[in-house]
């Protein structure tokens, strides 16, 4: 893997509210490398999106910035694309056009025919050729997820950027669809920035974990590479010592800083902060 592919150095960002700048994020640094798949986590309210939307290039560091490839990001760009956890899909365009949209801004120039193959070669990669006419309103939600994968791969992004990409499915779904990201990462090779609050998941993925102090002003608290050989298999992972000893180092992360939003929560009550202390830890045992 090369070294400087992807570089965040002293990022911070304070946000305007009614009561004055509100400091999210403060000197964040994080190098990635070609090809990695970083996982964020962190408590709800952390500024996970935050650290995407601005590598995405959707918000701006109020200090530091971001580096891909030598060029600083400033905007959004098709080299950077972002699957969202609600799937974005345009809702009056069928599978097939919504990733034709993406592929025509991506392709300008080339022909009708080789569009259309490049439409087919993405849906095929998530397993999603037998419903190219139906609309998202005919699919499920997990059909959707793949379709937002694949109009996002379709881009050819050096890095894809998902936020919760598969918080809102079922397990079983949610298992398929690890599976198929494993395996598209095994063949394409993107640099991957995937937001989660599942342990298991960030573990499964994972390069490297990149675990998240809690705001304001959040930072990065520790980074913990997942040194398990691939490709992964999610079943003998389950007894793998060496699975479990990554889990173990996120939950006891986690749940150290559990113990530390009680006293934010006590504080907000006194009107002296703004943080966004709602934590999603109810959503399972071993979810952030
Ligand atoms: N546009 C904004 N204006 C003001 N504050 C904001 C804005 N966007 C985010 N914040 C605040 O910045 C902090 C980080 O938010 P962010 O959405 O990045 O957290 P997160 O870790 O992704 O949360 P979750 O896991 O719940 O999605 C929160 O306190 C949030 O309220």
């Amino acid at each position: 893997m090369q070294s400087k592919h992807l570089e965040l150095s002293q990022v911070g960002i304070d946000f305007p509210t009614p009561k004055g700048p509100f400091t999210a994020l403060t000197d964040v640094n994080l190098k990635i490398a070609k090809g990695e798949f970083v996982s964020l986590i962190g408590h709800s309210g952390c500024g996970k999106s935050t650290v995407l939307n601005i590598v995405a290039g959707l918000h701006q560091a109020t200090t530091g910035g971001v580096i891909l490839d030598g060029a600083e990001v400033t905007t959004p760009g098709p080299e950077r694309a972002v699957v969202f956890q609600n799937h974005s899909l345009l809702p009056w365009l069928s599978v097939y056009k919504n990733v034709e949209l993406a592929v025509k801004h991506a392709m300008r120039g080339q022909s009708k025919a080789q569009m259309r193959e490049w439409v087919m070669h993405n849906l095929e990669l998530v397993h999603m050729t037998h419903a190219l006419d139906k609309l998202p309103s005919e699919i499920s939600g997990g059909m959707k997820q793949r379709v937002g994968i694949a109009r996002a791969l379709s881009m050819q992004p050096k890095v894809l950027l998902m936020d919760e990409p598969f918080g809102a499915l079922d397990a079983l779904t949610r298992a398929h669809l690890q599976d198929a990201l494993m395996e598209i990462h095994a063949n394409l090779g993107n640099t991957v920035i995937m937001i989660t609050h599942d342990v298991d998941e960030a573990v499964l993925l994972s390069d490297r974990i990149v675990m998240m102090n809690n705001g304001p002003a959040a930072t990065i608290g520790e980074i913990l590479e997942v040194d398990l050989p691939r490709p992964r298999e999610r079943l003998a992972l389950a007894d793998s010592p060496a699975y479990n000893h990554y889990r173990h180092e996120v939950l006891t992360f986690l749940y150290d800083k559990q113990k530390k939003i009680e006293p934010v929560s006590q504080h907000r009550k006194a009107g002296s902060t703004k943080v966004k202390s709602d934590n999603k830890a109810s959503k399972s045992s071993d979810a952030a």
